[in-house]
Order: C-alpha cells, then structure tokens, then sequence
C-alpha cells in the first residue's frame, strides 16, 4: 500500500473508532476485510491510528474535525508531511482537501486529557501534571524483564542480541532491558520462547523489586490474569510459594505455560483459603498509567466507569484483607496515576480496616521510562 492509501485506511479504521467500536476490534476488522495488505501496511496502520488515539484532541484541532479525515489531516500537519501528496485522490489516497480544510488554522493545541479528568489528574500529579500529560501521547517503548531464575541480564542481552534484538539495561533496575531494535520480533525469539526474558513494562517490574520477598515463603496473586507479577516474584525468589487467582480463569488460560517457560511451579487456586505471607492485589483499574499502549481506553474512561471501578478495588481490598497471615504483607497495585484510586484507596482501606499501616506507597509516571503504576504496601500487625 501507498502511504496515502494507509492513510486512507486509517482514516476509515479511525471512523469506526469514533463512533464507539474498540480500536482493537476495528483494526481487527480492517485486517480481514483488506487480505491485500501485508504485514507492514497492518503495522503501519496501527500505528497511523493508535498515533492518532494518543493525540485525538490536538490532531482534531490541527486538522479542524474530529473524525478519521480530521485526525489525519492534522497527523499530517503535525509531522510536517505533504499534504497535497497524500490527499491528492489518486492511487488510493483520500480526496484533495477541500478550500475549508486548507484554510483552516488551529490556535492553541489541547493537552489531550479527557475534559472530565483534567481535575483529577492535576490534583494526582501536581506540578508534573501537563508533563505527564504530554509522555502520554508518545508511544511507549517495549521492556525486557531478565528472568533471573534462568539467567543474568549480560547473558539475557547477548542472546538476544545474537538475534537482532538490540536491549539496553535501565539505570534503575539493570534487569529490566529497553528494547532499541526489532521489538517486533521479541515474542518470536528463541531468547523468549525459552523464557530467558519476559515482556513487561518497567514500573511493574520497579514495583515487583520493592517487594518484601523472602525464602520460601507463601505468596498469593489474587488478581493474577495471565501472571505478570506472579512470575516477576517468582524470578526473584524462585523457592517462593506461589498461588495465583483471577476472578477470571479464562484470563489465567496463558499462566501454566508462562510458569513452565520460566522454570517456576505455580498453583492456580479457584478459592484461596487460610493465609499467605504476601498477597498482591494488582486489580482492575482504569489503566490511566498505561493509556501510551491503549490510548482508546483514554477516551473510554467515564466517571460513572471511574467510580464502578474504585468501588470493586475496596471490595477486593475488603477481600483479601482476611487472606493476609498476621505480620505479613498487602501489595496493592494499579496501573493508574488517579489519586482515587491510588493513595486514597489505600487510605480509606486503613480508615475502615484495624491491623494494617502503611509500609511504603509509590507512584511511577512515564516521566521514569515506564507506564504510570501504584504500589503501596500495607504491613498486617
Ligand atoms: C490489572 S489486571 C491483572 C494483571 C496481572 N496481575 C498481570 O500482571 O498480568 C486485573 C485482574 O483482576 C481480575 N479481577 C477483576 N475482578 C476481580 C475480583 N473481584 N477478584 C479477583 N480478580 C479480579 C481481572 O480479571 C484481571 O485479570
């Protein structure tokens, strides 16, 4: 495909999206009905349109519409790109622009935040509020965790390296690696399949580092979904005992298979029962740490969705609280930066809850490398 008929397409694609259907789900209907394209036209689709779901408000405003014409019109504005070669109709491309569109200028770009949100995020993030804003709408970089239950991260980037992949290690935690080259063929390499390293974004893996971890004890990942943390735990400290649980099973279907990747031993538990000496709650949340990868999700939020989800986080505090061992220790984790469902989750848990304070909370923005991710940790007495 031309780049003005990938543009066309994502103009299309963008439509779609615009009127409800998830971005995921319109691409996937793009990519069936159009058996012409090949693999570098879908990803460069994608990334035409999650580039334009990142910056919709301003790319509306640049471009004078929000719809798929408008977002492109402006993506080509923004990059500087020749617009009267690409909406020249022909080959594919969209149609010339119209004398309107051409003469339309933008003034003052928007920060690309929901309007809704814009109070919550600045009381969350304070003076790193527009800043954080902005990280949100560049594309994430993909991470590396070394598995240190199978190897070291010297060993983990050579043999990655031996097959094209270039890594970097972070100067926060040397065994989360920064992929610089051929991110796409990470999951098909032999580094991964015989689970030398892992993919999983950096602040989990910080999160994960700060842990109280130690010999052999009992660790229940109660929102474990396909095992992200279950297994981070598990790499550094491989004799734990190590029990994961999702309301979900369907959302654990990849976790046995990950397990035995990695070389670790997990048990799937339907109900846990009696007490553990770690529980990790990462639970469900708005995801507004991670909305780099799924900045449809960013336009999606509501506030009704926003207060659904803070109500299932405190149930599933309420929950686990009983599942705690005395003098062991509560992980409460989200992928988010929003104060409700953050610092003042955790402070309404200890309101209500006698026996547990607070060990440490942290918050991580893109402005360290990774997504926006919560840790706090709560001590039982
Ligand atoms: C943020 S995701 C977990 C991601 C996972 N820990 C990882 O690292 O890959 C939240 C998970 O909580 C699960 N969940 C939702 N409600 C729950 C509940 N009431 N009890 C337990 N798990 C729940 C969801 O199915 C989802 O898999």
């Amino acid at each position: 495909m031309t780049p003005a008929a990938r543009i066309a397409a994502a103009i299309g694609v963008l439509d779609e999206i615009l009127t409800g259907s998830p971005a995921e789900q319109a691409l996937l209907r793009w990519s069936r009905a159009s058996r012409f394209a090949g693999s570098g036209d879908r990803a460069a689709l994608r990334d035409l349109v999650f580039g334009a779901l990142r910056r919709r408000d301003s790319y509306a405003a640049l471009g004078g519409a929000l719809t798929g014409r408008g977002l492109m019109i402006g993506h080509a504005r923004a990059e500087d790109l020749p617009l009267d070669d690409i909406f020249s109709g022909q080959g594919h491309g969209p149609a010339p622009l119209t004398p309107a569109e051409t003469a339309h200028r933008a003034s003052d770009l928007p920060d690309d935040l929901p309007d809704w949100l814009r109070p919550d995020w600045q009381a969350a993030l304070g003076p790193l509020a527009a800043e954080v804003a902005a990280a949100m709408t560049d594309r994430a970089p993909v991470w590396l965790r070394v598995n240190l239950a199978r190897t070291d991260p010297p060993a983990a980037i050579a043999a990655l390296a031996a097959e094209g992949i270039g890594t970097e290690p972070s100067e926060l935690l040397p065994s989360a690696l920064r992929v610089t080259a051929n991110e796409r063929t990470v999951a098909r390499s032999a580094a991964y399949r015989d689970g030398l390293v892992e993919l999983q974004d950096l602040s989990p893996q910080l999160a994960c580092a700060r842990l109280p971890l130690s010999p052999r004890m009992s660790v229940l990942d109660f929102c474990a979904g396909g095992g992200g943390k279950t297994l981070a735990i598990g790499a550094r400290q491989p004799d734990a005992r190590l029990t994961a649980h999702d309301a979900s099973v369907a959302r654990m279907a990849d976790l046995p298979a990950r397990a035995a990747r990695a070389g670790l031993r997990v048990t799937v538990a339907d109900r846990p029962k009696g007490s553990f000496d770690l529980v990790v709650a990462d639970v469900p949340c708005s995801g507004s740490g991670t909305w780099r990868r799924t900045p449809d999700a960013k336009w999606r939020l509501d506030r009704r969705r926003l207060d659904d989800l803070v109500a299932l986080q405190a149930q599933i505090l309420d929950r686990v609280a009983p599942l705690v061992a005395q003098g062991g220790w509560l992980a409460y984790m989200t992928c988010s930066v929003l104060t409700a469902e953050n610092g003042r989750q955790v402070s309404d848990f200890l309101a209500r809850r006698q026996g547990f304070r607070l060990v440490e909370d942290r918050l991580w923005t893109p402005l360290s490398g990774g997504d926006g991710f919560f840790l706090a940790i709560l001590g039982r007495e």
